[in-house]
């Protein structure tokens, strides 16, 4: 096909290219440049990732791929395993294209199946599964020459959350984080820096593995929310309100040690893109 179809959406203005691919022949392997030429903001249509759509038994990435799967690319064209944003947008798509009903459905992810529930306030509810908190303590993030103590949860991706008095503190507006010790991380982390705004209320800022600062990131949300219940000695289940930059999201953490993420997504544009556009791939 010398063209194909592409979407935007986002959740909370964390962006994404949807590449519609019901049975795996419109994209094959997917190549990390074909990614990185899409979500460039200047020569592609921008984005901080792209969502390709699988039918889940026609993809061939893992075991179960539920009833469609999210092959997620962050915008650097690197694999990341889950997306929380990526999935509300995801599940949006395949409703407003008439693929699946109002049911929750079991979208297959690198990180396993997760169950997706529209709600009817126009909202998305995705059960994000359990956090694992892997035994790496003495973990420091270093910005711009500042250094914050950081806990590590893992979504089903690595993700480093740092507590600071003031988003805007030096340091926290950065290309990229580094972190210590070095091997802590050996495939990179998200790392999110947290303020309290009050009882179960906190505000996140993001810098993304393959994408630098966004606007927000689901995955995120629930590790802060994790690291913000345990500091606090929150009894589960428990449900924090997290503003980020493009919005707020709602995340519980149950008694059976779930968590449950609920916020917007939107479509806003689509469009039809010739392959001869691709520069020299
Ligand atoms: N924006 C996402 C996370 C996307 C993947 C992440 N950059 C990674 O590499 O792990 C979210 O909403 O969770």
């Amino acid at each position: 096909m010398s063209t194909f179809p592409w979407l935007k959406g986002h959740g909370t203005e964390n962006d994404f290219v949807i590449l519609p691919d019901p049975d795996g022949s419109v994209h094959g392997a997917l190549d990390a440049s074909v990614v990185r030429f899409l979500c460039d903001r200047h020569a592609g249509l921008g984005a901080d990732g792209v969502l390709r759509v699988i039918q889940g038994d026609k993809q061939s990435y893992v075991e179960d791929g539920g009833d469609w799967f999210m092959d997620y690319r962050n915008a650097d064209g690197s694999i990341a395993e889950m997306c929380g944003n990526g999935i509300r947008v995801f599940v949006k798509y395949l409703a407003e294209a008439g693929l699946i009903d109002g049911k929750p459905v079991r979208i297959g992810t690198r990180a396993g199946v997760k169950e997706v529930a529209q709600n009817d306030d126009g909202t998305l509810t995705a059960d994000m599964g359990e956090p694992k908190l892997p035994d790496a303590a003495g973990i420091v993030v270093d910005a711009n020459g500042h250094q914050w103590p950081a806990v590590h949860v893992d979504m089903g991706n690595p993700h480093a959350v740092a507590f600071v008095d003031d988003l805007n503190e030096p340091g926290t507006l950065c290309d990229q984080p580094t972190w210590s010790p070095a091997d802590a991380f050996p495939h990179g982390v998200n790392v999110e820096f947290v303020v309290r705004r009050g009882p179960r209320d906190v505000q996140m800022r993001v810098h993304e593995r393959g994408a630098g600062e966004t606007r927000s990131c689901g995955t995120g949300t629930c590790a802060v929310t994790v690291a913000a219940a345990r500091q606090a000695r929150d009894e589960r289940p428990v449900t924090y309100r997290v503003g980020v930059p493009g919005g707020e999201v709602s995340v519980t953490w149950r008694a059976d040690n779930h968590l449950e993420l609920t916020g917007p997504a939107v479509l806003h544009a689509r469009g039809e893109f010739d392959r001869a556009w691709l520069p020299g791939i």
